[in-house]
């Protein structure tokens, strides 16, 4: 079981830390006062310093004060931080999260000093309320300890499994960026309904629960998604008249292309996570 007043840093406080810190401060996984988050930009600190989050603009701050260090930069920034706050890392105090896309476990164990714990992260937005899907993946010097730490806390805002790291590009093109594809769908799912005369309020309402409500039938019936489908269409009926227009405009495959696309891009960040030429350390 993890201690709720492990210290927990988050370098970057931007959209995904936003999330998480309240996620896990709503799981009761950490109080806001045990936390520690720094940004480059005020206002996103104003935002966390208001949740009670000890807020500072120095990164090296944040390692000295937490067990547990978040890199929820942007993937660009990644490498300069690691350059800043390497030499306060200790391996024997500090476990390194980093959930920025496509950056290599190799890439940042190279850019700090032999011996440190990384782990990798892909998590996602609804882990602000408690439904997150998330995997990760354990770097050469993490330990078992780490592994659960890593479980329990993610897995305290929603799903959360352990994935090969060559998997975790396609996790990112899946479900790391999954929820705005979802939210694309809702969105014309309700333009849908007001195109045929509903209010946009009841429309909106209507699309999402329906999104959700299907979501919870394939999570918990335990029946294929094709077995579900088949149950709300009816021979001759209305659902298979939408569904013949879905196929028509290509709906699966251009689902399917949305997560091989984000994970290609996934992909290509590695170019940016190049491992330094280790003589030079
Ligand atoms: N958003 C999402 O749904 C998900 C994001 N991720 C990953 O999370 C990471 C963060 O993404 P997201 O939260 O969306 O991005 P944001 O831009 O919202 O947050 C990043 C924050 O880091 C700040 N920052 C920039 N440089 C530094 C620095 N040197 N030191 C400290 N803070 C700095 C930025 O400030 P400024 O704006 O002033 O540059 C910004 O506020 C990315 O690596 C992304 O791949 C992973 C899963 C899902
Ligand atoms: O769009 C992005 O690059 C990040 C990673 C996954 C979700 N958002």
């Amino acid at each position: 079981m993890m201690d709720e007043n492990l210290s927990i840093g988050f370098i970057g406080a931007g959209m995904m830390a936003s999330a998480l810190i309240k996620g896990v401060i709503k799981a009761g996984k950490a109080k806001p006062a045990s936390i520690t988050a720094s940004d480059a930009y005020q206002p996103s600190l104003d935002r966390q310093a208001a949740e009670g989050v000890h807020t500072t603009l120095s990164n090296r701050e944040v390692v000295s004060r937490s067990r547990v260090v978040f890199l929820a930069v942007k993937p660009d920034v990644v490498a300069s931080v690691l350059d800043e706050i390497k030499d306060d890392v200790d391996p024997d105090r500090h476990l390194i999260v980093s959930i920025a896309a496509g950056i290599s476990l190799e890439s940042m164990e190279g850019r700090l000093n032999s011996g440190a714990r990384v782990v990798r992260v892909m998590p996602n937005t609804p882990c602000l309320v408690s439904e997150s899907a998330a995997a990760f993946a354990l770097g050469t010097h993490a330990t078992a300890e780490d592994r659960a730490l890593v479980q329990e806390l993610m897995g305290s805002v929603g799903y959360a499994c352990e994935v090969k790291e060559s998997q975790l590009d396609a996790v990112t093109g899946l479900s790391g960026s999954g929820p705005a594809y979802v939210y694309l769908l809702i969105e014309a799912l309700a333009d849908g309904g007001v195109r045929m005369g509903l209010p946009r309020q009841v429309a909106l309402q209507l699309a999402a629960q329906t999104v959700k409500g299907a979501a919870t039938m394939v999570m918990t019936t335990g029946q294929h998604p094709g077995q579900l489908k088949d149950a709300v269409t009816s021979p001759g009926g209305t659902t298979i008249a939408g569904i013949e227009a879905l196929e028509k405009a290509g709906f699966r495959g251009a689902a399917m292309g949305a997560v091989v696309a984000a994970t290609q891009r996934s992909q290509e960040l590695k170019a940016l996570s190049a491992t330094p030429d280790k003589s030079s350390k």
